[in-house]
């Protein structure tokens, strides 16, 4: 088994178009050398210009297709994307507790760029009950980690503040992700183990193109994990690869495209540590 190819599963959403969702973390599996493998929590009719229509996939064949995976694959990370419900995101938390899937990134998505949203409301409480005690770090970004901490956060003090309270509810690692601010770094907070802390930056892109940065992001971070390294490295490629996918673009569609999964890592990030 040691010796097998590092394998990583997405659970996540389907997004058609291609940039985002279950898609988008394949394509950044691919991308990074380990073998990619999804489980299909709900479904999207979705392009660049916005998600016209969603739907489950039913519970019981959500049970089916972990099973089917951790019967064969040596899972050694997995991510977990669009859940849709609460009943959902209760299966995906009973299934995965039962796996041997190895470190859970918990991407706690719930609102598409836009506004359709991709979580019911009520699902907010049991991500925060349920799935996040079982995660090894969680990515979200500003308008989640507002909706999972109930507070306003404006300032790097209140961001500080959100990933301190998500870690007390039992995650050892935090990143709250600065793609939603307006600076002129996007800048994401890494919050680790004993109060360790530092700060992920890069140039920030004038661009359309940002559809599915999240998805890239944490899928990259699974796929790293995956491969044995650790946490901090995981979190630096992530930031590497999503600043690579975001400036060598590509066209696709007529909205918000996605970014170029191809694309080489890129060395214009920096990371400071956080005194
Ligand atoms: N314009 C940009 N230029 C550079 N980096 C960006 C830009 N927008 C987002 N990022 C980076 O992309 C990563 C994802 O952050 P973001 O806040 O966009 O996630 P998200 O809202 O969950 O994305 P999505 O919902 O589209 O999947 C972060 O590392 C963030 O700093
Ligand atoms: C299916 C799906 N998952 C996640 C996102 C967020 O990027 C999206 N737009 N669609």
């Amino acid at each position: 088994m040691e010796n097998q190819t590092p394998q990583v599963v997405t659970i996540a959403g389907s997004d058609s178009g291609g940039g985002a969702g279950v898609q988008a973390d394949l394509k950044t599996f691919q991308a990074r050398n380990v073998f990619g493998t999804s489980i299909l929590v709900a479904l999207t009719a979705q392009n660049t210009r916005g998600v016209q229509e969603s739907c489950p996939v039913a519970c019981s064949f959500v049970d089916a297709q972990f099973a089917s995976l951790d019967v064969d694959f040596h899972i050694r990370a997995a991510k977990t994307g669009m859940l849709f419900d609460q009943e959902h995101v209760q299966t995906v938390v009973n299934n995965y507790k039962k796996s041997s899937f190895g470190p859970l990134v918990v991407d706690p998505v719930m609102i598409a760029k836009g506004g359709h949203p991709l979580l019911q409301k009520e699902a907010v409480q049991t991500i925060k009950e349920e799935l996040i005690p079982q995660a090894y770090v969680i990515t979200p970004n500003l308008p989640e980690a507002e909706a999972l901490t109930k507070s306003k956060i404006k300032s790097k003090k209140e961001i500080k503040k959100a990933a301190l309270s998500l870690q007390k509810i039992g995650v050892k690692n935090v990143i709250i992700k600065g793609g939603h601010a307006e600076d002129e770094e996007a800048t994401d907070f890494v919050l680790m183990e004993n109060e360790t802390a530092f700060w992920l930056s890069a140039p920030r892109l004038q661009t359309n193109n940002t559809h599915g940065t999240g998805d890239t992001f944490s899928s990259c971070i699974a796929a790293e994990l995956a491969k044995g390294k650790s946490f901090k490295e995981a979190a630096i490629t992530a930031k590497s690869f999503i600043q690579g996918a975001i400036e060598d673009g590509i066209s696709v569609g007529h909205g918000h495209g996605p970014t170029n999964h191809w694309a080489k890592l890129s060395e214009k990030i920096t990371v400071k540590k956080e005194k």
